[in-house]
């Protein structure tokens, strides 16, 4: 059974911009996939609408194999936009953060607890007592992301988690994601790098700017595939990029997949 499943999704912009057109895309439970493309390519279009944000023009989106709306599986789905200020709307970090626990009933220690943690994980310590307007961009994104995770979700919908994210934030942040998954958690992350996707993801599914999936497989193969990639105005990670110019006919996807190579 999948977790969530897209059938034939079409979606226009209110202004006639065809942003998805016939998109059909299962997600099962465990997976890590990264929704992957260029710019306007659609993804955030469809991460919202996988999380119940927008409704299709045409198609369907299925939960956990039932016809529950979205609405009623709020405690299992959790979405971070690309907008923190979708998520940072009370007088302070903690009350955001605490807000999705809130609104499920989870008892108010056990939601302080979870603000706690969250907060030692995500570096957001000092900033609890803050309104969040007055935190910085990368602060904002981190603090979303605290309050996505506070629900606890079984599966987690993030688009581009780390841009304006310094690297000691990004490697923090990816731990994060890393251990959730090794939990169980279902994650889908929506991204234009390349780089990042072998750090967040099993199988990479790659749109195109027409609002379809061009390409749905495991990361080895889609990101090895520089010439589907350069289709899409994108470029291999650099490792693959210079393992492949050294006649590498299997090159590694990160850094660490370099080093445990030459090693
Ligand atoms: N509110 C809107 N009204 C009209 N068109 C929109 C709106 N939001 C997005 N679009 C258009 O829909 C298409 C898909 O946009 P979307 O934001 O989903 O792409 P994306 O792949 O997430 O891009 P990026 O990598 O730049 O974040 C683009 O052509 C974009 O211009």
């Amino acid at each position: 059974m999948s977790v969530i499943e897209a059938s034939e999704v079409r979606y226009a912009y209110p202004d006639g911009t065809l942003a998805l057109d016939g998109v059909d895309l299962a997600i099962e439970r465990g997976d890590r996939v990264a929704l992957l493309g260029p710019n306007g390519a659609g993804k955030s279009t469809l991460l919202q609408l996988l999380g119940g944000l927008l409704d299709p023009d045409g198609g369907t989106v299925r939960y956990f194999g039932t016809d529950q709306p979205p609405g009623e599986v709020r405690d299992r789905v959790s979405v971070c936009t690309q907008n923190p200020a979708d998520y940072l709307f009370n007088p302070t970090v903690r009350e955001d953060v605490e807000y999705g626990p809130a609104q499920l009933d989870v008892p108010p220690a056990e939601a302080d607890e979870r603000v706690d943690r969250l907060a030692d994980r995500l570096g957001l310590e000092g900033l609890l007592d803050k309104p969040p307007f007055r935190l910085s961009g990368g602060e904002k994104r981190r603090a979303a992301l605290a309050s996505a995770l506070a629900t606890e979700p079984d599966v987690l919908l993030l688009d581009e988690p780390v841009s304006n994210v310094d690297a000691a934030n990004r490697r923090a942040i990816l731990d994060l994601l890393d251990e959730l998954a090794a939990e169980g958690v279902t994650l889908v992350v929506s991204t234009p790098d390349t780089e990042l996707a072998p750090h967040v993801a099993d199988r990479v599914v790659l749109l195109d700017t027409d609002g379809t999936i061009v390409r749905d497989g495991p990361a080895r193969a889609v990101l090895t595939d520089t010439g589907l990639l350069e289709r899409c105005d994108l470029v291999p990670p650099q490792v693959v990029e210079l393992f492949s110019r050294l006649d590498e006919s299997d090159p590694p996807l990160t850094v660490a997949g370099a080093v445990e190579r030459l090693e």
